[in-house]
């Protein structure tokens, strides 16, 4: 029906646009930190134009509850981005890998996922593959004892077998000159270099009439990286469909779950990718900005290790024994509320029009949460930039989305499907990490020096790298 602009509902307020750019230029390079500021002065609920596209980001606990519970499903398409859409980019149709609606694919692939990998039975089933790849990290780490070591590096080593184990059966990397696993640490660089790729703005992403003119040479660099990450793939699942024999073995892994149920090639390679990236990347940004919060806070190490000498001492850390680990639990909430790995939700799509808090939200806009700036706000955490574990302790605040002011894993439909296995695989390592070493700045600076300034790279990592020497505390068996 006829609406006349006069009765029109409003869009939601926000700073004013430049002709053609619209606020491009207000964002910088962190964007969820100019956001927060602008949400300062115009409200929880805002709108900002980015070349030729409308971007509403909420910013409060009511705003997160109106987009990703009351509106869930009418906002859960995703922005999908423009170099992805272009033909023979290989990722036709796709977020990352998950399509852009909640369709009958994204059901099934997500089903897929809770049961093969996700459920309290699939992640149980792990708990063997992920103590022997955490026991390979804590070997590679006695002998450098001494030396330097980049700890997202030798953490995305463990993220990456971990997954590779359970969708291949086998190792994606190898630690500095371990040979035999499958790419040969091609993936750990490919992975970071897609996370370099993916958080820089695009003249199509954001004036898409351009098409594929690929003015900045964008729409190249992505479907370069897609076919080296892919063509790795590709190999093993040419090879896992030869193996006729398969099913009579006792291994089994997603690849031949995905296999079974039909999936061509071309749509298992994109569906891996987002579990790789999203999954791979996230887990090793929160493990690291976690042990650099704890480096830095000695008084917070100090209990930690307290808790782990009375609950653990000299046995293995298992996933059996995080239950019994409140502290170790309240430290990695605690440090996913200053760095949520995805500081504003990777955007949603408004799958039809409607209205959030009164205001009207176009059918196609982009609406995403500032989970960061929800984390620090002072009318919600008390001394919101301090790093003060005690505060999750009883507070009842999990993982799961329900209460809106914390979202590591976001909230509603397109919640992060890993989030059962997120929050358990980033504990146990941050356990073992602070358990058996002790770790100094290089050149012993004070470890209370130690900058924790933000980058975006898919997810919000340390500016610098986190390196740290690290000294045997304990000898135990792993
Ligand atoms: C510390 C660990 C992790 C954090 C904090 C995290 C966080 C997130 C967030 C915030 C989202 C977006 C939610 C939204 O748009 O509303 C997301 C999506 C996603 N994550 Fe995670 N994640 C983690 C680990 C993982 C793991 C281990 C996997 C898989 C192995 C994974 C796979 C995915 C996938 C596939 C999506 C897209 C879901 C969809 O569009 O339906 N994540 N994650």
């Amino acid at each position: 029906k006829f609406i006349s602009p006069k009765n029109r509902p409003a869009i939601p307020p926000g700073p004013y646009q430049w002709p053609v750019i619209g606020n491009i230029f207000q964002l910088g390079k962190l964007p969820h930190l100019a956001i927060t500021r602008l949400a300062q002065t115009h409200g929880p609920l805002i709108s900002l134009k980015l070349g030729s596209q409308v971007l509403v980001v909420g910013s409060s606990p009511a705003a997160a509850k109106e987009i990703l519970k009351t509106h869930d499903r009418v906002l859960s398409g995703r922005f999908v981005r423009h170099e992805f859409k272009t033909q023979g980019s290989k990722m036709h149709n796709t977020a990352i890998g998950l399509p852009d609606e909640c369709n009958e694919q994204w059901r099934s692939l997500r089903s897929v996922g809770r049961t093969e990998l996700f459920s309290g039975k699939a992640i149980e089933s792990q708990a063997t593959l992920w103590s022997g790849k955490i026991a390979e990290m804590v070997e590679d780490l006695r002998g450098k004892e001494g030396s330097v070591v980049e700890i997202g590096d030798e953490v995305l080593v463990v993220a990456l077998n971990i997954l590779g184990n359970l969708v291949f059966s086998r190792d994606l990397v190898g630690y500095d000159g371990r040979k035999g696993a499958v790419g040969g640490g091609e993936m750990r660089k490919l992975l970071r270099e897609f996370g370099v790729l993916y958080s820089t703005p695009t003249l199509t992403d954001l004036f898409p009439l351009l098409g594929d003119w690929d003015l900045n040479g964008m729409n190249k660099k992505f479907r370069d990286i897609f076919e080296r990450m892919f063509a790795i793939c590709d190999g093993i699942i040419r090879h896992r469909r030869k193996q006729k024999t398969r099913s009579g073995s006792s291994q089994h892994d997603l690849l031949d779950t995905l296999i079974k149920r039909g999936l061509v090639t071309d749509l298992i390679n994109p569906f891996l990718l987002e579990l790789f990236s999203g999954g791979v990347v996230s887990a090793t940004s929160t493990i690291t900005w976690a042990l650099a919060e704890l480096v830095k806070n000695q008084e917070a190490m100090q209990k930690l290790r307290e808790e782990l000498e009375k609950e653990v001492g000299l046995d293995n850390i298992e996933q059996s024994s995080l239950p019994n680990l409140p502290y170790l639990d309240a430290c990695v909430k605690e440090t996913m509320r200053l760095h949520p790995p995805v500081p504003l939700l990777f955007p949603h799509r408004a799958m039809e029009s409607c209205n959030v808090m009164g205001y009207d939200i176009p059918k196609d806009t982009n609406v995403t949460v500032n989970v960061w700036a929800i984390g620090r706000d002072p009318s919600i955490w008390d001394d919101p930039l301090s790093y003060k574990p005690e505060r999750f302790l009883g507070s009842g605040l999990d993982y799961k989305g329900n209460d809106h002011k914390y979202l590591p894993f976001g909230s509603g439909r397109r919640m992060c499907p890993g989030q059962p296995m997120g929050a358990r695989v980033v504990p146990l390592v941050v356990a073992t990490l602070v358990h058996l070493f002790d770790w100094s700045m290089p050149g012993n600076i004070d470890l209370a020096n130690l900058e924790m300034e933000e980058k975006n790279s898919m997810t919000l990592v340390k500016e610098k790298h986190l390196c740290l020497v690290p000294k045997i505390r304990k000898q135990v068996k792993v």
